[in-house]
């Protein structure tokens, strides 16, 4: 078994190499929720939505979220009544939404729906949500001059990211109690691997929820660094590691996990500093942009972790 700690963008890329590389039914795959959110009556869950289209061959490449050409008919609707959803959400993906929703509604708890739906999208790989509780990731901002506490979607979808950011919270996460089948597959696996997500608003929250770390530290943890040389491959990561205190950098991202890490992997671009890694380092190529490089990673990730 091998379990993987998952954003909604850079672990479900090396998602898409792993389950060519292995079995699906030996993959678990443990998700963010920090950023779930009701949109007026709809339940979203965007990372574990990702991970069920992309382990399902349905994810939109373009954007790593929603349905590949899905129309948006409803969302379009609903704008022009004005009620505008923000998130553009798909007639199909709508459908995902509305699934959870109805559930959740009448009393399931998240992992028991989303274990419905990888049946339904005939995964063979578990996801598994990283708690059913409510944490919310929330970004501490600095807007004229004031502080202001913004869900995850209004400093990233609405806001772009473009505002001062004064730290980054998991609301709720000290009362969380992580999924059972999250602990028990971390338990029952050879290795971990901590995917190219951004390390404080998609793992931070898994790694903040209690047992988690305690688990890790018993089990070989390989995390492929989202940083390549000074900045992130994409999206704000940099940005909220500069905040936390740690170096934009393969060593900032080896300090923010060195409670847990054994292998860092890092892009071929940083081989010189791979000597001021204190842990084993694997040095490969990082970027994932055809099907070939997700693979290629993915398999050297899987050769390196069975020489462990
Ligand atoms: C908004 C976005 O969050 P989310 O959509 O949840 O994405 P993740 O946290 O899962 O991943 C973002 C993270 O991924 C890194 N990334 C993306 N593509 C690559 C790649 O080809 N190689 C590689 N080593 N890392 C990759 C990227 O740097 C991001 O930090 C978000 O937080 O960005
Ligand atoms: O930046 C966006 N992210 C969208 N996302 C992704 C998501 O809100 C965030 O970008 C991720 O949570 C980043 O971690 C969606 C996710 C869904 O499951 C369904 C619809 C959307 C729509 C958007 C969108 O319009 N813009
Ligand atoms: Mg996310």
């Amino acid at each position: 078994m091998i379990t993987v700690l998952s954003g909604g963008t850079g672990t479900p890329k090396l998602l898409q190499g792993l389950k060519r590389v292995v079995d699906s039914k030996n993959l678990s795959i443990i998700v963010n929720t920090g950023e779930d959110t009701w949109i007026g009556d709809l339940y979203l869950s965007p990372d574990v939505d990702t991970v069920l289209y992309t382990l399902s061959d349905l994810i939109n490449e373009e954007t790593w979220y929603g349905v590949k050409e899905d129309t948006f008919y409803t969302y379009n609707q609903l704008k022009m009544l004005g009620f505008d959803e923000i998130l553009k959400i798909g007639d199909k993906d709508r459908a995902l939404k509305m699934h959870k929703t109805y559930y959740l509604r009448r009393g399931y708890k998240l992992s028991e729906v989303v274990e419905m739906e990888r049946k339904a999208l005939n995964i063979d790989a578990k996801v598994i949500p990283m708690t059913d509780d409510k944490v919310e990731t929330k970004i501490l901002s600095k807007i004229e001059g004031k502080a202001d506490l913004l869900k995850f979607h209004d400093f990233w979808v609405k806001r772009k990211g473009e505002v001062e950011v004064l730290d980054v919270i998991y609301e709720n996460s000290i009362y969380a109690k992580p999924c059972s089948e999250a602990i028990n597959a971390i338990k029952n696996s050879e290795f971990v691997i901590i995917g190219p997500s951004n390390p404080i608003t998609s793992i931070g929250p898994i790694l903040s929820l209690d047992g988690i770390k305690e688990e890790l530290k018993h089990k070989k943890v390989i995390v492929v660094s989202p940083i390549v040389g000074n900045s992130a491959v994409s999206g704000p990561a940099g940005k909220l590691m500069k905040v936390k205190g740690y170096d934009v950098s393969v060593k900032g991202v080896y300090e923010y996990y060195k409670d847990i890490i054994d292998v860092l992997v890092i892009d071929s671009k940083d081989k010189d500093i791979s000597g001021e890694i204190p842990c084993e380092v694997l040095i490969t190529n990082t970027i994932m942009k055809t099907i070939d490089d997700k693979i290629r990673l993915a398999k050297n990730i899987i050769e390196f972790c069975g020489s462990l």
